[in-house]
């Protein structure tokens, strides 16, 4: 049966199918306000239309958690490549979760995306999902009043298919993310090329997939102009409600497209039938939602590389040195710098979320990100105690591991040292400063490790036993492709927080240099005039780990290289030697800069050294350790102290240069048959 769609446009209306089956295709009708906002809907013959450019760019934009929209996706560039009159565009595929700089396609469209036609296929997740932050971006850029908020106005077209699951969420919630997607696009000006489409998961999402790429391609390659201008009037934000009109449409044979896929980094099918019963108890939009909810696609993930989640935001990962430590064979780095025991430290967060897609991060893209805290707030004695009974939990199942050391492992259930570091910013939690008094009480020393994007939270935190700021680049490019922040002030921000750190005169301060080879691991100039604008405590520069897979989706200046997640490969990881060149060149810029610091301490091991502000060299002898009870000590007497207060004595196989480069004598040296395989691979090459 031929449809004809044109008559679809202005009054949506039911047309019949061969076999009377439902609908798929859903039109969008708003209501007259007076804002004067355009709506475009499908060309009505004798209306006043506008041309759809026929040679400029498609982009099909998808997000994704379990894989099913990126293979919709990538059937859409297939077909759409595969067509006579669209394979001489160019047509590129690209998840929206992992897009560098979305401000280029979305905020401020730069002039190559002039009249480029965007396509999307996205999911609905009733829990917290990667499409939330898109999603948001949209909405921000709306209501941001200093910006253009028709930014997309200069677009050729756009058309939205939304992936649901009628079975778990009918009505309102079918699809409800496709639906604001194709709403915000409209109010940013975007000229709809075609309305917007659903497909059942459980239902016939093949069929009306196929149906809808079929007539969006008679739209697209239709000469004569695609989208009508409606006046709409105001468009507040709860103004503009879209009415979805069916459009029942024949069915022409099915796709072959898998329901979820199985690809890497996405959710295992199997766990889905537990996660949809728990979320389907909880669809009531109107409440916050939870950062990462109890059996969400992304607690699985995070699970299964071994975090527990604590409470709704907050997580708790043993770590691989703390069990290092209670075999007798080693304790990270900050044992050399600092004195802290592996073994006696918890790794923990209370935001799981964080403001950066960090090109080397490891949690593999699967934790959520945001500018604002928009979750539940769990309160911290509830995060702390859940963290420490999980913690404990995980120490105890060290039990009978061969190697284990009796002493070391009763001593590891009084946690000692707090690492709040792990995934996510800590600094984002709102009760952050509560949180660390609470670990003080207990005579748990923190570490904490902020990404220098939050500088009002960075202001208002109180002293903490060492607080890190990562310091990932040295100028704004740089910056912006290694952290891929999220925030569009990001490089003022950055410095914003480096301005607070230098005035921060109380807090013992680092700046963290991580070196990944390729990235940032020759600007050695740019950094030590960073230092010399927060003049923190100390430097600790510390090759990239290598995790498996980290997020990068492309290599440096590679903005819009297709859909597949690249990795930081071993070649990224500098060796031992690279890492003390960049130091004594750094040292050296630090000296020509006239700025006080020396190389102090080695921990080779780990691919670490740290430089110190000379005032911790007393006579001669270093202090870069910490005397943790005096630390306590000083903040029960309510008294102002700062770094100098609270210093031990370095030991000698710590120092920069000694024998044992930082490995503790009593402890049994152990070199795994990978990094020695590592090690020969590379100086062969
Ligand atoms: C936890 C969970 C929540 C979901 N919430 C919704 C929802 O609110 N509305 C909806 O239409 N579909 C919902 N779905 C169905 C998904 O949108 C659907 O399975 C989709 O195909 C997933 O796409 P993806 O594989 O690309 O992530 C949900 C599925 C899960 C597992
Ligand atoms: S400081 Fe970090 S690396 Fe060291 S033991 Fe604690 S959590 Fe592990």
């Amino acid at each position: 049966m031929v449809v004809d769609l044109t008559n679809a446009a202005l009054a949506p209306t039911e047309l019949s199918s061969s076999d009377g089956s439902a609908l798929a295709v859903s039109t969008t009708t708003t209501a007259r306000k007076a804002r004067g906002g355009k709506v475009f809907t499908r060309r009505s013959k004798n209306a006043n239309t506008q041309p759809l450019p026929t040679k400029s760019d498609i982009y099909i934009f998808y997000s994704t958690l379990t894989g099913t929209s990126e293979k919709y996706a990538a059937h859409l560039q297939a077909t759409l490549s595969q067509h006579s009159q669209l394979s001489t565009r160019g047509i590129h595929t690209q998840n929206l979760d992992y897009l560098d700089d979305i401000d280029t396609y979305f905020v401020a469209p730069a002039r190559f995306l002039e009249n480029a036609v965007y396509l999307f296929v996205v999911p609905s997740y009733v829990s917290e999902s990667p499409l939330d932050f898109f999603t948001e971006t949209l909405k921000d850029t709306y209501n941001d009043f200093r910006i253009d908020s028709r930014p997309l106005r200069n677009l050729g077209g756009y058309a939205v298919f939304g992936l649901g699951d009628r079975e778990g969420w009918d009505g309102d919630m079918y699809c409800y993310q496709a639906m604001e997607v194709d709403k915000y696009l409209g109010k940013l000006g975007a000229p709809r090329a075609f309305p917007v489409g659903t497909g059942n998961v459980s239902g016939k999402a093949n069929d009306e997939y196929e149906e809808w790429i079929k007539h969006l391609i008679d739209a697209l390659t239709d000469p004569a102009g695609v989208g009508e201008m409606i006046d709409i009037g105001d468009s507040d934000d709860e103004g503009v409600e879209a009415e979805n009109e069916e459009i029942d449409i024949a069915r022409p044979a099915s796709l072959k497209l898998s329901k979820a896929t199985g690809a890497k980094d996405v959710i295992d099918v199997e766990d889905m039938g537990v996660i949809i019963e728990n979320s389907r108890a909880s669809s009531d939009l109107t409440s916050r939602k939870e950062m990462v909810g109890k059996d969400t696609p992304t607690y699985n993930a995070l699970t299964k590389q071994g975090y527990t989640i604590v409470g709704s935001h907050s997580g708790v990962k043993i770590c691989r040195w703390t069990k290092s430590a209670l075999r007798g064979r080693g304790s990270c780095y900050k044992f050399a710098f600092y004195g802290i025991k592996s073994h006696l430290c918890m790794e923990t967060t209370p935001s799981l979320s964080c403001s950066n897609k960090c090109v080397f991060c490891w949690r593999h893209g699967t934790n959520p990100v945001g500018t604002t805290w928009r979750w539940q707030v769990d309160p911290p004695d509830l995060i702390l105690k859940g963290a420490l009974e999980a913690h404990y939990r995980k120490i105890k199942q060290m039990r009978g591991v061969p190697g284990v050391q009796a002493a070391r492992f009763a001593e590891a259930f009084t946690v000692r040292h707090c690492a709040l570091s792990l995934v996510g910013e800590p600094i984002f939690y709102p009760h952050i400063n509560e949180f660390v008094g609470m670990l003080h009480e207990r005579n748990i020393s923190s570490f904490l490790v902020c990404n220098a994007q939050h500088p009002e939270q960075l202001k208002a935190l109180d002293q903490v036993t060492q607080l890190y700021v990562s310091i990932d680049a040295s100028d704004k490019e740089s910056l912006r492709r290694i952290d891929r922040p999220l925030h569009r002030d990001f490089w003022e921000r950055f410095n914003q927080c480096l301005d607070i750190l230098r005035i921060k005169t109380r807090q013992r301060t680092v700046f963290r240099l991580t070196l990944v080879k390729g990235f940032n691991a020759s600007e050695v100039l740019g950094y030590a005039k960073l230092v010399a604008q927060a003049l923190p405590c100390f430097i600790e520069i510390k090759g990239v780990t290598y995790c498996g897979t980290s997020s990068a989706t492309s290599g440096p200046n590679g903005a819009f290289k297709g859909a597949s997640k690249d990795s930081l490969t071993m070649a990224n990881v500098p060796f031992y030697e690279e890492v003390r060149d960049f130091v004594l060149q750094l040292d050296a810029s630090l000296k020509d800069l006239g700025l006080d610091y020396d190389i102090a301490a080695e921990h080779a091991h780990s691919c670490c050294i740290l430089i110190a502000q000379k005032r911790f060299k007393i006579d001669g002898e270093w202090y870069t350790h910490i005397n943790y009870n005096r630390f306590f000590e000083l903040l029960r007497q309510g008294i102002e102290f700062g770094p100098m207060d609270y210093i031990a004595k370095s030991p000698s196989w710590a120092l920069f240069g000694s024998e044992q480069a930082g490995f503790n004598p009593e402890d049994e040296r152990v070199v795994s048959k990978k990094s020695k395989a590592y090690k020969s691979e590379q100086l062969a090459i």
